[in-house]
């Protein structure tokens, strides 16, 4: 934008001044006269006219609806108004103001007094003046470089109008100034004299008045220099704000951005960013996303689509949080800066009518369809599909899990555990303010726990205590009382016997649902195994207090202590110890992909020395449908672990059904759906659920196989009969009565079961989970007689000789 100062007199001198001005400085000023229309705007901007100016006289009459209309589509910075204000004159009042939302430059002549433009700029901050009055012209837009100073205007004057209202309230008469970047975040806190400011405008940068040193260039020494955008006043004139582009290395005399220390949020982002730019490591990701602008672009429809169907508050801002990191990157990569945004922003906050917000046809396809059905039926809707239509790239895209970016999980976890392992229980109350929003007094119960924490509704306590019997009963069938012993050879025999891990660590977890049912699943085994010292983890209830139900669990199951934490913080508490936690040898238990991801972390930390069962992650369940399946007890249990979370995946694999009869399933999905309490959850874990449809029971175990699910309900004729025929699966339910919840709760098996596809190789939580083995071994002189030959010569030809030695010395003896 063009501030034009002239010392013309007239409206039309001054406009054809400014468009002289305008011109000289190459570009195309147009001017609208009062009677030309509005709507030859958008040609003559179309037509490479730089500014228009337009006469306030041609849009006076008009509606500011009418205004906003013809002004849709020009931006702002082309249009300068020229306008001779009467603040007494009712249309000039209102319309001024709501005008100078939709312009951003005025040419005003002939102002009552100097007190009217102060009093304009005051109210619309925003906006550059260019103002003509008879005896003085004055310009009070302090945009800097937008100022052309072609005639007598001295900076000093311009100062005077600046300060024409405003009083230090210091004895010295210096204005404190603040100091601000483009976004408004302070930078520091300065001094300015009339000489300093006449000097930061001269030389467009910040100049300051120090109290001990005077007339200060701010960077002159340091090379910290400050480009000047702009000064303005507060709203009682007698503090300064300077906005600056701060130079590196900073504000700061200890050389950090601001005198209050680290940049953080988005500043901090695109400062990170920038740099990156310039210098990312070859093989970094940021340089991939720089460098490959269809990877960056995948993301942002990606993290778009993720922030779409994200419901939970936390995983919303997480979302968030990942398309800004996207869309900052590809902001950086083409040379915007935060200003440029910010000013989209802004423009759009003060435009009087909006667009009607319509997404483009592409975005809106779906979302037509589903209207032209009853709308709500296609909540919960799941994908089907047709396996004979599908190539194999399709199918295996149908056995990955919807799992988050793993880099990013790992990159939010490590920092929480290294936080824990160096400050201990502090940082458990810390992180536990922040993430549970729970403030803690001490971050364990101590066991014996008090009777009152563990007070139950009779009914309850009789429920858990069935699951206990039946769950322990299961899993202490499996201890292993005796030794496994087995002569090999004459003289030889080998054993195998079972020790428990002495010190565990169970984790329950307690997000969006509590689950006393795991710490049954985690703790009875523990005990049937004889661990010597149980620490059961679990995240604290909003009053900070633990469900009764899991003190009175880990009551009957004899664990020591509760730790009131969960997520990352809880594992590396157990994996590490602290103050008041004792460290463990083993972290058992499910969780969510904080969780999953500490116990990663800690496992493959050598120094603290800590085993995991296995990633147990969101829940998974495939359930295997023929005809003979009641459709009402398939949606029962696909949608019992769809209500788990939104990651928790459930499929449905119908063994040749119709059309119809898919439908009917469909329907009992929206029936049953809309009708839970965790709808929210249930929906979106479905979205990204699906039906696959199969001819034969050989292609569905196949798929099934593949896929390796947590749970896997055979619901067809015959179901028992096909168990020889799974090879991969945490947990199976065979028949239409074998409910999944009945798994999950009380039949005895357990429910903490490897997802994820790990059913291939790891096996669910069970007694031995908490067990090691060591194998030990007699050999008798006949046995050593019987295989000292083979050892001797095998050492020898790994040309170990101290090993052959250890028996032929024996073997030397025996046989002389
Ligand atoms: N596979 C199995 O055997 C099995 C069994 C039961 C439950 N599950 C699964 O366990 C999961 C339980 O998850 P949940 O979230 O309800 O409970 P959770 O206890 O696993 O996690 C809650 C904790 O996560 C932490 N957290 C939350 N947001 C965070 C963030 N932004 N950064 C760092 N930490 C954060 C908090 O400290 C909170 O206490 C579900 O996915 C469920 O399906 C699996
Ligand atoms: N189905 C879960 C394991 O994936 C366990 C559970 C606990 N409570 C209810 N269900
Ligand atoms: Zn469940």
């Amino acid at each position: 934008m063009f501030i034009v100062k002239s010392k013309n007199k007239t409206l039309l001198e001054s406009i054809s001044r400014a468009c002289t001005v305008i011109a000289e400085k190459g570009f195309n000023a147009k001017t609208i006269w009062a009677n030309s229309s509005l709507e030859d705007l958008v040609p003559n901007l179309d037509a490479g006219v730089d500014v228009a100016l337009i006469d306030f006289k041609a849009i006076e009459k008009l509606s500011m609806m009418q205004i906003d209309a013809a002004l849709e589509n020009i931006p702002a910075s082309r249009l300068a108004l020229t306008f001779t204000p009467d603040l007494n004159n009712p249309t000039h009042g209102p319309n001024f103001g709501a005008l100078s939302a939709l312009i951003t430059n005025f040419i005003i002549v002939n102002p009552p007094s100097a007190e009217t433009i102060v009093s304009l700029k005051v109210n619309f901050p925003e906006n550059n003046f260019y103002v003509e009055s008879g005896d003085y012209l004055k310009n009070l837009e302090l945009g800097i470089n937008s100022i052309i100073n072609d005639d007598a205007l001295t900076i000093e004057s311009f100062v005077d109008v600046l300060l024409v209202n405003s009083k230090s309230d210091r004895e010295d008469g210096l204005f404190p100034t603040v100091v601000v970047d483009p976004q408004g975040v302070a930078l520091g806190l300065c001094y300015s004299s009339k000489e300093s400011i006449a000097e930061a405008l001269k030389t467009k940068s910040g100049v300051y008045f120090s109290r001990t040193r005077g007339l200060w260039y701010k960077g002159k020494t340091s090379g910290a220099t400050q480009e000047l955008l702009g000064i303005d006043l507060d709203c009682d004139a007698d503090t300064l704000r300077f906005t600056v582009v701060q130079k590196e290395p900073g504000f700061c005399h200890l050389n950090t951005r601001t005198c209050f220390g680290a940049d953080s949020g988005i500043t901090a982002l695109y400062s990170t960013l920038t740099q990156r730019l310039e210098n990312a490591p070859p093989k970094s990701y940021t340089k991939r996303l720089f460098d490959d602008k269809d990877l960056l672009h995948s993301k942002i429809k990606e993290e778009a689509d993720e922030l779409c169907t994200a419901v939970a508050k936390d995983d919303i801002a997480w979302e968030a949080a990942d398309l800004i990191y996207f869309a900052m990157a590809k902001c950086v990569a083409a040379g915007v800066s935060l200003t440029d945004i910010e000013k989209h922003l802004d423009s759009r906050s003060k435009k009087i009518s909006r667009r009607p917000g319509n997404a483009k046809p592409q975005y809106v396809q779906k979302k037509e369809k589903i209207e032209e059905k009853p709308k709500e039926m296609e909540k919960f809707k799941m994908k089907t599909y047709d396996v004979k239509a599908l190539s194999s790239e399709q199918v295996d895209k149908l056995l990955l899990r919807p799992i988050k970016n793993t880099d990013d999980i790992m990159d939010r976890v490590k920092p929480i555990v290294d936080s824990v392992k160096a400050k201990g229980d502090a940082a458990i109350k810390e992180l536990t303010a922040k993430f549970d929003k729970v403030n803690l007094e001490s971050v364990v119960m101590k066991a014996p726990f008090p009777e009152s924490a563990m007070a139950l509704d009779p009914k309850v306590k009789e429920s858990i205590d069935l699951a206990y019997n039946n769950i322990e009963k299961f899993h202490a069938a499996q201890v292993e009382t005796e030794p496994l012993v087995v002569e090999t050879m004459k003289g030889v025999t080998c054993s195998r016997f079972a020790r428990p891990i002495e010190r565990v660590g169970l984790y329950v977890p307690g997000g969006t649902a509590i689950l006393p049912s795991t710490t049954l699943m985690l703790g009875i085994p523990a005990k049937v195994a004889g661990c010597k010292e149980i620490v059961i983890a679990t995240p604290p209830r909003a009053d900070g207090t633990v469900t009764p139900e899991v003190v009175y669990v880990a009551h009957r199951v004899g664990a020591s202590t509760i730790l009131l934490a969960g997520g990352a913080q809880a594992v590396a508490a157990m994996a590490y110890g602290t103050e008041t936690v004792p460290k463990v040898d083993k972290i058992c238990g499910p969780g969510n992909q904080y969780v999953t991801a500490a116990k990663m972390v800690a496992q493959s930390d050598s120094s603290a020395l800590v085993s995991i069962d296995m990633p147990a992650g969101p829940s998974e369940l495939l359930v295997i449908a023929d005809k003979t399946a009641d459709p009402r007890y398939v949606i029962s249990d696909l949608l019992s672990q769809a209500e788990h979370g939104i990651d928790s995946q459930v499929i449905l694999i119908a063994i040749d059904l119709t059309e119809q009869q898919i439908e009917v399933y469909q329907k009992e999905l929206y029936k049953q759906g809309t009708a839970l309490p965790r709808a929210a959850i249930a929906e979106v874990a479905i979205s990204h659920s699906y039906i696959l449809n199969v001819k034969t029971i050989k292609e569905a175990l196949e798929f099934s196989n593949q896929y390796a699910p947590e749970h896997l309900i055979l619901n067809i004729a015959n179901a028992e009969s096909v168990l020889p025929d799974i090879s991969n699966a945490g947990s199976v339910f065979v028949g239409p009565y074998s409910a999944e919840s009945c798994g999950d709760y009380a039949s005895g098996t357990n429910h903490t079961l490897p997802t994820y596809g790990y059913s291939r190789m790891y096996s669910g939580v069970n007694t031995a989970t908490f067990v090691k083995h060591i194998t030990s071994q007699i050999i008798t002189k006949e046995g050593l007689d019987g295989i000292g030959d083979a050892v001797t010569t095998l050492a020898h030809i790994e040309g170990l000789e101290a090993h052959r030695n250890a028996v032929a010395i024996r073997l030397a003896d025996i046989r002389k």
